[in-house]
């Protein structure tokens, strides 16, 4: 008999002294990501109807209107692109987490909280939290006012909102906070780190690039606001090839950990419940024994003709089993509506000026930045 996600029983986070999730709980609390045992199996069984392909398809509007604001925010000359202050607080929360597991003298908390970093934390934690809040507060009051949702589509905090379980008993608020702040974490410095990543890709390789462009030409012909409809999704197939081999070389979550539920063995080493156990997905992704020249950006190798030579966990940037993410198909969506408009409309080149470097941390990312140069196609 085939088990639901949440009734398997996946190894736990490691959350103990020295775990590199136990510095996010202050901010994200024991929402979907951190949490685990029978809680993690309540909230998934909760949430999993959030990201149905029913509620995604309207989501279709709101990647198609944010790619609107992107490309016209590009042809502003001198336009000062100001990011939202919550952007501002996750990427400080996200960077301090990392250097406090990397430094074990900040990993108590009675040194943490003392310092100007662990304060720094404090704040922004309580600042994400209040905008939570708000947003929480906000929508409640609208359901309250309609009683029941009324709405056509329900959308993802909806359903955090209205989700009850066997015993008809819902979410608190603080669960719901936890979860509104995990996705509003996962759901966007992921898919940013990912489209950034594919774009840099794309301009390291014209000939990529062209026959992505020529691809979504095609599919836009005669569309004359460019609109992509939830029906064209699939028919991007050399653009989903170059997405995914551009999360293979550049996997957005570089890394993930794990504490040992039981006893394990590998290569003849014997590890003991507890031990915690890092999966570096970017050394996956780059290690010559799973892929053949790994260094090289090849989009054949997700082609019709070679995917079934991709092992189930060759290929991991949304990790594998019970505890994968659930907001994948969410998150290929958008990148294919986001990076079709925008080659649609552009062609980038690298920026021979630039040198770019790579930074682990909870995300991949670019300390210094991408620097490409944005051309307007002529069509
Ligand atoms: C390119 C974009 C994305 C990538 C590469 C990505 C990758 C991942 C990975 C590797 C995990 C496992 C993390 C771990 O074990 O510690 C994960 C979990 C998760 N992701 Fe994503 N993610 C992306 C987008 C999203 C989006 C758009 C959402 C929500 C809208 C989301 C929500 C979550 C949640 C809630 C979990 C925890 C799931 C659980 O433990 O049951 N992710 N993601």
């Amino acid at each position: 008999m085939a088990l639901a996600l949440w009734e398997c029983r996946p190894e736990p986070k490691n959350r103990g002294f020295g775990g590199g999730y136990r510095h996010a709980l202050p901010w994200l609390g024991e929402g979907l990501l951190i949490a685990g045992g029978q809680r993690w199996a309540r909230s998934r069984r909760l949430l999993t109807p959030a990201f149905h392909f029913d509620i995604l398809h309207p989501y279709i509007n709101i990647y198609n209107d944010s790619a609107e604001l992107m490309l016209f925010l590009h042809t502003g000359y001198n336009t000062e692109i100001k990011r939202h202050p919550y952007v501002e607080a996750v990427t400080e929360l996200s960077k301090i987490i990392d250097i406090r597991t990397r430094n074990v003298l900040l990993h108590p908390n009675f040194v943490f909280y003392l310092t100007s970093m662990g304060k720094t934390f404090k704040k922004h934690c309580d600042y994400v939290h209040s905008v939570a809040k708000e947003v929480i507060d906000r929508r409640k009051n609208k359901l309250k006012e309609a009683k029941s949702p009324t709405k056509k589509y329900l959308d993802f905090l909806d359903i955090l909102l209205t989700a009850r379980d066997e015993n008809g008993v819902g979410l608190t608020d603080l669960e719901i906070r936890n979860e509104v702040d995990t996705f509003l974490f996962e759901g966007h410095d992921t898919t940013a780190s990912g489209i950034s990543w594919i774009l840099y890709a794309l301009a390291s390789h014209p000939e990529f690039q062209r026959k992505c462009q020529e691809e979504i030409d095609a599919i836009l012909e005669d569309k004359a606001d460019e609109k992509i409809e939830w029906e064209d999704l699939p028919k991007f197939e050399y653009l989903t090839q170059c997405i995914k081999e551009g999360m293979r070389i550049n996997p957005p979550v570089p890394a993930v950990a794990r504490a040992l539920s039981k006893k394990m063995t590998i290569d003849g080493i014997t590890y003991l419940p507890g031990t915690m156990v890092a999966l570096n997905m970017y050394l996956l992704h780059h290690n010559p024994t799973v892929w053949k020249n790994p260094e090289i950006y090849d989009p054949e190798r997700f082609s019709k003709e070679n995917i079934d030579k991709i092992g189930p966990f060759d290929f991991c940037p949304f990790a594998a089993g019970p505890r994968n993410c659930i907001g994948q198909n969410f998150a290929m969506n958008e990148e294919k509506v986001l990076l079709a408009r925008f080659l649609h409309r552009y062609t980038i080149e690298l920026d021979p000026t630039h040198v770019t470097e790579k930074a682990f941390a909870l995300v991949l990312r670019a300390p210094n930045g991408i620097k490409v140069i944005v051309k307007k196609r002529k069509q």
